[in-house]
């Protein structure tokens, strides 16, 4: 398999918290890449480490065989475009400038015509057209998460790494989002996404995994959810229902009842 992105015996802790334990794990190049697992076990934290946004973990990190430590500022923006879970705008920017400082790693402070057209390009994309001069916050939770994705895409990046990309977003918009992603993803893209739907996961995602023990482990057959697994991760039953192509992987709470 060609990887995306590579993580090599990767550590870290929050002062004594060990949070990762020595994870190993390939992300497919121009696949959809899902990462499971519950509440603070360390998804963000693997997420942003890989990113850069922390640092202090041990092992390595290699985007398309490349260590990342090597790579500049701008290769890494044309390279890796994230998504965090929290982000935060104090300043009431339009959404057309918000996707605007999208380009920033490329045209500093001045946008380029091409800049433009891309604003334009990425609000007919995703159907923002009708919210370009609102200013981002007053905004919904979910418009907000799309006019994040769109600045996401204003970077053009290679592989995209989603930490909850569809938090806030309605049933609609999530089966949306996760058909644009999967687009993204024929034409040549690399997507990695935290979620937290194991449905949506198996419908979607080409390669799934999940943390468990502050590692990483892979599910192998995306085919055959592994319930056994499921169930080890999440500490919960579930059923795997298949109605006509449709796969259903439903949590049933049994250890509560
Ligand atoms: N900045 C921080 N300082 C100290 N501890 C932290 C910090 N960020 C996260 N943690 C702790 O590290 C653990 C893993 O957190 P992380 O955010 O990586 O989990 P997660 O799997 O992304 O969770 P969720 O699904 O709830 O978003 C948690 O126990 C959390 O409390």
């Amino acid at each position: 398999m060609e990887a995306a992105i590579e993580v090599k015996q990767m550590s870290f802790s929050y002062g004594k918290q060990t949070v990762l334990r020595e994870v190993n794990v390939g992300f497919g190049a121009r696949k959809f890449s899902v990462l499971l697992g519950t509440n603070g076990s360390g998804k963000s934290t693997l997420f942003k480490s890989i990113t850069g946004v922390l640092s202090g973990y041990r092992g390595e990190v290699f985007v398309k065989g490349m260590p990342m430590a090597k790579l500049t500022h701008k290769q890494k923006a044309g390279l890796i475009g994230f998504l965090p879970q929290f982000y935060q705008t104090v300043f009431p920017f339009t959404v057309e400038d918000i996707l605007l400082t999208g380009r920033a790693a490329f045209s500093g402070f001045s946008p380029t015509g091409k800049d433009y057209a891309m604003v334009e390009q990425v609000l007919t994309e995703l159907g923002l057209e009708g919210l370009r001069k609102k200013r981002f916050p007053q905004l919904s939770g979910g418009e907000q998460q799309m006019v994040m994705i769109g600045r996401l895409l204003m970077q053009d990046p290679e592989i995209i790494i989603l930490d909850e990309p569809t938090n806030h977003l309605d049933v609609y918009y999530q089966h949306f989002l996760m058909n644009k992603l999967k687009t993204f993803v024929k034409h040549g893209r690399t997507v990695i996404a935290i979620m937290h739907n194991p449905t949506l996961a198996y419908q979607f995602a080409d390669d799934i995994f999940f943390m468990l023990d502050k590692t990483v482990v892979s599910a192998v057959d995306t085919a055959t959810p592994d319930l056994q697994l499921l169930e080890a991760v999440y500490n919960t039953n579930f059923l795997h229902i298949m109605h006509d192509e449709l796969r259903v992987v439903l949590p049933t709470g049994g250890k509560f009842a």
